[in-house]
This record gives structure tokens, C-alpha cells and sequence, in this order.
């Protein structure tokens, strides 16, 4: 089975952070341990109200991942707010695009490619961002029949919300929940795209999520990260989210 890798989001270190004047906790050096610990790469989601990542950690973490040859640097945001400013900036490796208002509390739904003007307002965005030099990716809700669009529309990737597994998690609802990323996975693969997950995923619900999709490129995780980093530390946290990838690959 494909071997998953591990992208850290890095918005909750910048959050603490902001909670004080000063740069402490700082997300490059977060982002250095997590590196250090074996991370494929780092998120970051910059929204315009910059409750958390700043415009400023953009560049600086940029910076960073160059100093790390072969791991990926992933920017999210809404790409008719503030993200294609950082793509134009910085080039990442890869560019989520998530249909965030301004003043949501966090992610919590993908496009709707059913929405023909909203295809066509992405489709130039999708090019941009390409030709770039960024690999593209849409946020999307687990729904089968939405994968070729997003395929049609350009992206090389959709990243599956995964809020609903992790609602799910340890419930009787567990295997149909599965069961539809499951769908969704084979559905984005067969149009030929690659797969990513994230929103809520964890150390405890993270491993059954990747067994029952069989074939997920990437894994963002930053907000149970951070919790679970309280506990463990940075660098055991990351060690912990490896070794269940590892784990899942050999199955
Ligand atoms: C797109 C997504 O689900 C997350 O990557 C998002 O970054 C979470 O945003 P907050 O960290 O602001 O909740
Ligand atoms: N795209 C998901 C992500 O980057 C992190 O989401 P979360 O783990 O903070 O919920």
C-alpha cells in the first residue's frame, strides 16, 4: 500500500503565538523540530484576518523547507481571498485551495463543483497557480461523483475533508463513513488525480482512515498535532504520526 506522507500544519503553534507580543512559540522553529522528526513537509493556512499564520511566517517557513531538499511546503487558503498573493510570493511545492469565508471559525466544507460559475471563476486560478509551478489541490467534501470535475477543472490533487471520520471515529457510523472516503478515493483516482486528507485527523483516528482509503498521498494534520504535542513534545508527536504511517504501508 502507497506510503502516506505527513505534511504539519503549523497554524496552532502561530495562534499561541499571537496570544503575546513576540515570536514565542515560533512556527519556523516548530517547523524545524518537525522536520527534523521526519515530516514530509509543512502546512500553513494564512487567512486573511491572520488570527494565526501571518503574512511574515509565509516566506520565513518557505525558507526553511528550502534547507530541507526533497520535503514539500503547502499553502491553503481561499484562492479569491489572499492565497494566490502568497503563491506569486513564495511558489510552493503545493497550493490547497479551500472555499473559506473570511470569517469562518475553521474549515468545515470543500467546493461545490456542481457550481458552474464557481468552476469557472477557479479554472484561471487553477492555471495560475500551475504555471507557477505549484501542484494544485481542491478541498473537497468526500462526494464520488464530484472527482472528475475537479479533475476537469486542472487540479492534480483533491484533498478529502475529513471532519466526518473523525466525528465518526469509534461510533456504530464508522464503516459507512469509511466506506464513502473509500468511494471518493477510487473515484479521484480513477479520473486521475492524487489524493490528500486532513481536517481532524489524529494519533488515535488516524490509522483506520488510511487502511480503509488504501491509497492517500498526503495527510495535513495540525490542530490534534498541537494538542497531542502538549503531551508528547514536537518531536515524539511527529515520531508517533511516522511510525503509524510506516505501520499502515507495510499492512
Ligand atoms: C483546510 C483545513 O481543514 C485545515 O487545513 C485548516 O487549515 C484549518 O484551519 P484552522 O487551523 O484555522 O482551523
Ligand atoms: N488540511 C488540513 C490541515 O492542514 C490541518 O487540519 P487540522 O489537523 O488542523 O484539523
Amino acid at each position: 500500500m502507497r506510503r502516506t506522507l505527513l505534511s504539519v500544519n503549523l497554524n496552532k503553534i502561530a495562534l499561541v503565538r499571537n496570544a503575546r507580543e513576540g515570536n514565542w512559540p515560533d512556527p519556523v522553529y516548530f517547523g524545524r523540530i518537525a522536520l527534523e522528526a521526519g515530516a514530509a513537509g509543512l502546512t500553513v493556512h494564512p487567512r486573511p484576518d491572520e488570527r494565526h499564520v501571518r503574512a511574515s511566517d509565509v516566506p520565513a517557513l518557505a525558507e526553511l523547507v528550502r534547507q530541507y531538499p526533497g520535503r514539500e511546503y503547502n499553502i491553503e487558503g481561499n484562492p479569491f481571498h489572499n492565497l494566490m498573493d502568497h503563491l506569486r510570493a513564495v511558489r510552493p511545492h503545493q497550493a490547497t485551495f479551500v472555499p473559506d469565508a473570511t470569517d469562518q471559525i475553521t474549515s468545515d466544507h470543500g467546493f461545490d463543483l456542481s457550481d458552474e460559475a464557481e468552476c469557472a471563476r477557479l479554472k484561471p486560478l487553477i492555471d495560475e497557480a500551475k504555471a507557477l509551478g505549484c501542484r494544485v489541490s481542491l478541498f473537497m467534501d468526500p462526494v464520488p461523483e464530484m472527482m472528475a470535475k475537479a479533475k476537469e477543472l486542472g487540479a492534480d490533487r483533491v484533498e478529502l475533508y475529513t471532519e466526518a471520520w473523525a466525528v465518526a471515529a469509534e461510533t456504530p457510523a464508522a464503516e459507512g463513513v469509511l466506506a464513502a472516503y473509500a468511494s471518493s478515493v477510487e473515484a479521484a483516482i480513477e479520473a486521475g488525480l492524487e489524493v490528500n486528507a486532513g481536517h481532524d485527523l489524529s494519533l488515535t483516528n488516524l490509522a483506520q482512515f488510511l487502511r480503509a482509503t488504501k491509497d492517500v498521498a498526503e495527510v495535513s494534520i495540525g490542530h490534534a498535532l498541537t494538542a497531542e504535542a502538549l503531551e508528547f513534545g514536537m518531536a515524539e508527536t511527529v515520531r508517533r504520526y511516522e511510525a503509524i504511517l510506516d505501520e499502515v504501508a507495510r499492512c
